[in-house]
């Protein structure tokens, strides 16, 4: 189960947004654990914690530094606190984590390793950074944003109020993972800083900052933070309250205070014109996560579009933008895979230039070799119409992105054909419909697609990724 819908399940069974932080601060372990064996004494006290919480929270988050600064012995019980943590329940590496050659590595040790579900990174090194931890499909990363220390300001509300770091932080950050996989930490305790985040990022998982009980914000920050249907905010229980002997009942009795404004919060929203998503299980499209990551990442846009052939759609779609996001990339490449595997070929040909990344990681996935058509063919050197090695005689399959016309692959495909080679099949991405396969079928081609432009749509819409006048758009689009 990836860390979303693991997170997801425990907050509906535990019905809480709280999370604990798991940190051996020998400066705030109780007395009751102060023994001479300082390690002895944080680990049978974040026993303690784990033991009176599971049932009542919905993830855990050990702060790294906590346990580098106690050197071997720390990381040793690092390593045991991760093993007395339920599986069920997701584990949040607060590493904030920024070493631009170490991510690779550390991605693989944190995830691999030790089992987490999500680390905490800074985003300075921007997304050379991040993509390392979000190759494993099942992990996440939370992405700091935003601290309320008082020398952060001059860095983080950078140049002005209108248009501070901060939330330049959060519109890039959006573009490197989906909300599936990357969520925001907000390290403030501004409801107005929460507020402005999330009004950008309705979409993302928050983290919120470590509070004391005694704050008394608490409301302000839930009203700020959570999101239209009352989650997607995580809550810190309060750092002086994990001292307590009573920690079960006090960390019950916030999920409760939360819960109820949780209500209210829904109640007050359902009565304004707000339209909430209304999906089952049941009704996911099996390629419904590899739509939204393409919608997510802007490989799929709805406004006003004009084709090569004039005609204006209320979409756009660009392919070409996955190869900068490889785990979208490789589920790309599975989909196709899918159709590939029941047909017969010798090689595999792809339409420059957008399919051209595509063909590559099919042709390695499948250990076939490729070639593809020139667009242009050049007035110097070879002057090839065709790249790459063939035999007159041979069977290729043809790899596009998106049919519209068919004008463009059936162009490459003639090339292909007028150098003696057989073409059978051709497999796109996205189908647009209107006819566009049997157009190919008229022309002695068989047509497949991983996707139609329909269930696209209707997927986008069903999850509230589009509003009722895109769904519209498009709909008269198809007359
Ligand atoms: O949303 C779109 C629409 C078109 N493209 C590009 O056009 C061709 C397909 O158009 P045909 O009319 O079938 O020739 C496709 O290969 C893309 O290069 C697009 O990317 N997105």
């Amino acid at each position: 189960m990836n860390f979303f819908d693991k997170l997801n399940t425990k907050i509906s069974q535990n019905q809480s947004l709280l999370f604990v932080g798991l940190d051996p601060n020998p400066e705030m372990l109780p007395e009751r654990y102060q023994s001479l064996d300082i390690i002895a004494g944080l680990e049978n006290w974040l026993k303690f914690i784990i033991a009176e919480t599971a049932d009542f929270v919905c993830a855990y988050k050990p702060t790294f530094g906590f346990y580098e600064a106690l050197g071997v012995p720390g990381l040793e019980l690092l390593i045991k606190t991760l093993a007395s943590i339920p599986t069920h329940i997701p584990i949040i590496l607060d590493a904030k984590h920024s070493d631009l050659n170490t991510s690779s590595i550390f991605a693989n040790t944190v995830f691999t390793k030790w089992q987490v579900d999500a680390i905490t990174l800074t985003p300075y090194t921007g997304q050379d950074h991040v993509a390392p931890f979000l190759v494993y499909p099942d992990k996440a990363v939370f992405i700091l944003c935003c601290t309320s220390n008082p020398g952060a300001a001059i860095l983080q509300k950078y140049p002005n109020q209108k248009s501070p770091l901060y939330l330049q932080v959060v519109q890039e950050s959006k573009n490197w993972g989906t909300p599936e996989q990357l969520g925001l930490e907000v390290g403030t305790t501004n409801a107005e800083i929460l507020k402005s985040i999330r009004s950008i990022a309705p979409e993302r998982i928050i983290m919120a900052r470590s509070i004391w009980a005694e704050d008394g914000n608490l409301k302000q920050i839930l009203a700020a933070g959570l999101n239209a249907n009352g989650d997607g905010l995580l809550i810190p229980v309060p750092q002086d309250m994990l001292g307590s002997e009573n920690l079960s009942e006090e960390v019950q009795s916030l999920r409760t205070e939360i819960n109820q404004f949780r209500s209210e919060f829904i109640h007050d929203a359902s009565t304004c014109d707000v339209w909430l998503p209304d999906i089952s299980v049941q009704d996911k499209h099996p390629h419904q996560d590899l739509i939204l990551q393409l919608f997510d990442i802007g490989c799929i846009m709805f406004g006003e579009f004009i084709q090569a052939s004039g005609a204006t759609f209320p979409y756009y779609i660009d392919l070409r933008k996955i190869i900068s996001n490889p785990q979208v990339f490789n589920q790309v490449i599975s989909a196709y895979e899918e159709i590939l595997k029941n047909l017969t070929f010798d090689r595999i040909a792809g339409i420059p230039y957008g399919s051209l990344p595509t063909a590559t990681g099919l042709s390695l996935r499948l250990h076939c070799p490729m070639i593809f058509p020139r667009k242009e063919v050049k007035a110097h050197g070879t002057r090839r119409v065709i790249e790459g090695n063939f035999h007159p005689g041979e069977t290729v399959v043809v790899v596009d992105d998106i049919l519209i016309s068919g004008k463009s692959v059936m162009e490459g495909a003639e090339k292909l054909k007028s150098a003696g080679l057989k073409i059978n099949d051709i497999v796109v991405f996205i189908d647009h419909e209107q006819g566009v396969k049997d157009r190919l079928t008229e022309n002695g081609y068989c047509g497949h697609s991983v996707l139609s432009i329909s269930e696209i749509v209707n997927t986008l819409y069903e999850v509230g990724r589009i509003n009722d006048e895109q769904l519209l758009a498009f709909r008269e689009s198809e007359y």
